[in-house]
């Protein structure tokens, strides 16, 4: 591609796939020989207040469900035909819930160019005919592409008003994919690392929503900073066992870069999981019903992860292994009650 300016789209409009936007907005205008100059986003439609978000987003230049408050540059082309928006695009940005990946992927089967390549910004693993894959590498086999993975401590709002934080880069092609990833999303405000272990990368950012559950069940039961901070020593060592034993090449250290304990902090302090499942405690409620009080229709991805991963560790004898994982599950999804959690922490 030498001296072709790359076309970026990013597939994907919530809180964080608007967040990622507007970064990658600002970023190709600082990159004029490397990038197109529009960045094309799809969003799923939806009308809000009488309007089609499209709409909004391309004369209003701002998400007012998913990311309100914040304007986004006029350069971010919002549309909502997931096609139109990929169509001829040297690089896809992937950034949505995950179980509506595959949907969206096969919509994108023969429209992709074979020279684009992709990245992965999902949260969550798959979970497919009882086995277990990377979205990074689905990604890949259905669009017969590259795919790397982005993952870090980056709530979406504080990265969109550019309050100081980092990010990981996991990619097998560190010296091609991983300068070009690196252009698009280092800024003075999210300071990007680039490394190998794209397996650890996806693996933590996938488990680390089931811990902020803990973490929201441990506050919602008002136990405080000791036994919350239990939950997240719990949680890593927890995360680290999944990562090494189902998937090849997952490094220790991989867990100490934001990808790792940086994003297990964040999420555990101020992120959506923490926040539903606290809310959760006591409410008499199911946790989709809290989800959609508390959400405006944003997701909160650690409750989908936490039965995927029950069942995958179910079908193998495994659930021991996996005391904490196993408790969230039973909490959330077999009445368990919320204190039995703390007998994770104990064996
Ligand atoms: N919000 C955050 O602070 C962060 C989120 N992430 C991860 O990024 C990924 C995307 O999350 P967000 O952008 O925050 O999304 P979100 O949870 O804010 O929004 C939900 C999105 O799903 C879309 N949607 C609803 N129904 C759909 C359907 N049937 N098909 C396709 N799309 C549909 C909505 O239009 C909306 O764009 C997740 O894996 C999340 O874990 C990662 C880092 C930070
Ligand atoms: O991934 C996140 C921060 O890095 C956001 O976490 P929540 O989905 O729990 O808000």
């Amino acid at each position: 591609m030498g001296g072709q300016q790359y076309k970026v789209s990013v597939i994907g409009s919530g809180n964080w796939g608007s967040a990622i936007a507007r970064l990658v907005g600002q970023n190709v205008e600082k990159h004029p020989d490397l990038f197109d100059q529009t960045v094309r986003v799809w969003v799923f439609e939806e009308e809000v207040n009488g309007r089609k978000l499209t709409d909004i987003i391309n004369n209003d230049h701002e998400n007012v469900k998913y990311l309100p408050g914040i304007r986004l540059p006029d350069n971010i082309k919002a549309l909502s035909d997931v096609q139109e928006a990929a169509r001829d695009a040297n690089i896809l940005v992937f950034v949505m819930p995950h179980q509506f990946v595959y949907k969206t992927c096969e919509n994108l089967r023969g429209v992709i160019h074979n020279d684009c390549r992709a990245i992965s910004l999902i949260k969550g693993l798959d979970f497919h005919n009882n086995e277990i894959m990377l979205f990074s590498d689905e990604i890949s086999r259905i669009l017969g592409i590259e795919c790397c993975a982005l993952s870090g401590a980056n709530l979406a709002s504080e990265v969109a008003e550019e309050k100081y934080g980092e990010s990981t880069i996991g990619t097998k092609n560190i010296e091609t994919d991983g300068k070009i990833f690196h252009k698009l999303f280092h800024t003075n405000y999210l300071n990007i690392t680039v490394i190998g272990d794209y397996s650890g990368l996806q693996v933590c950012g996938a488990l680390k929503n089931v811990v902020a559950i803990a973490a929201g069940i441990s506050d919602g039961l008002k136990y405080g900073n000791n036994t919350k901070s239990a939950f997240i020593r719990r949680g890593l060592l927890e995360m680290r066992k999944f990562g090494k034993t189902f998937f090849g090449g997952v490094h220790t250290e991989t867990f100490f870069e934001s990808c790792g304990v940086a994003d297990l902090i964040t999420t555990c302090a101020g992120g959506r999981n923490r926040k539903v499942a606290e809310a959760f405690i006591g409410s008499n409620k199911t946790i989709e019903e809290v989800e959609k009080e508390l959400l405006n229709g944003q997701k909160s991805q650690g409750t989908t992860t936490a039965l995927e991963i029950h069942r995958f560790l179910k079908a193998r004898n495994m659930t021991d292994m996996f005391p904490l994982m196993t408790s969230v599950y039973q909490v959330i999804y077999e009445n368990a009650p919320p204190e039995s959690i703390i007998d994770a922490l104990q064996h």
